[in-house]
């Protein structure tokens, strides 16, 4: 339904991440006021694969999708993206890179209110000066169930519709790798499905990679795999991950982080005692 690509491999013949991260740091601030946010990431989100990303409020999610998104450059390590070393690249050659390669779909949508669903659904193309093909458009849309709505306003649309509306949008220029920020954090529980339905279909009919990040262990479990983090590292993954499993771990990563804050009140960027 939404259209088959072909595999990407490595010269090699092997399979290739769509984005690779190497001993990934990222350091907000100096001095005292230094936050470690992410301390040394290694991992990678291949091809045709379905990620979440959860971890406690402050473990650095949102600085690793940042930093594999190419929106911010590591203090140390290196991001690929598609196989592009993204290390000492402008802002300018980075957005080049961000339009050819990413999609981004957020908890509030952000589509752009004054422009139709298929102006919103072109405007990737048109930034990344590309042909626009109507009919390639329309079918995007198509796929996300939108058909009847080409013309109308973003506003006129229910909180569900719009975000399958930014689904379309992130999908339509065929990027490496899609990042999600809580996609389904603004939309009830019926709804959520719905949007997740469709990015599990992207992964398993067009072969999309889908890094999100999410609180919600329901959400998780629509993904191939769960990925941890706590200060800013690792602290472990589930295959095939269950909405019961995630929220177990979850639950056990939660009062790891909350015990040394009750008892030696650390801040973030606190050493804490529990590796
Ligand atoms: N621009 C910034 N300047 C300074 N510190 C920052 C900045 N952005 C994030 N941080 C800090 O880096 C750490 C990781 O933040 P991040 O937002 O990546 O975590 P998160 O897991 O996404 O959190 P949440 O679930 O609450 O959104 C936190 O300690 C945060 O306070």
């Amino acid at each position: 339904m939404f259209g088959r690509r072909p595999e990407r491999v490595e010269s090699g013949g092997g399979p290739r991440a769509a984005v690779r991260m190497e001993a990934v740091r990222k350091t907000y601030g100096n001095g005292d006021s230094a936050v470690e946010a992410l301390r040394g990431i290694d991992m990678q989100f291949d091809y045709g694969s379905f990620t979440a990303v959860m971890g406690p409020s402050g473990s650095g999610k949102s600085t690793l999708l940042q930093t594999a998104a190419g929106l911010d450059q590591p203090s140390a390590g290196r991001v690929l993206l598609d196989g592009v070393d993204l290390t000492g690249k402008n802002e300018v050659a980075l957005t080049e890179l961000r339009r050819e390669k990413v999609g981004f779909i957020f908890q509030s949508f952000n589509l752009l209110p004054a422009l139709t669903i298929e102006q919103n659904v072109t405007l990737p193309l048109k930034l990344a000066g590309r042909r626009v093909d109507r009919n390639r458009v329309a079918d995007v849309i198509r796929r996300v169930g939108l058909e009847q709505r080409l013309k109308h306003l973003p506003g006129e649309l229910s909180g569900g519709q719009q975000q399958r509306v930014a689904i379309a949008r992130a999908v339509v220029t065929e990027p490496a790798v899609v990042f999600a920020d809580e996609p389904t954090g603004a939309l009830d529980t019926r709804t959520a499905a719905e949007v997740l339905d469709l990015l599990r279909e992207s992964v398993m009919v067009t072969g999309q990679t889908i890094v999100m990040v999410t609180h919600d262990p329901v959400a998780a479990s629509y993904a191939d795999g769960v990925v941890f983090l706590i200060d800013g590292q690792i602290a472990g993954e589930i295959r095939n991950p269950t909405p019961e499993a995630v929220a177990d771990r979850m639950t056990h990563l939660t009062a790891l982080v909350e015990q040394p804050r009750r008892t030696y009140g650390a801040g973030q960027s606190g050493k804490r005692g529990y590796y």
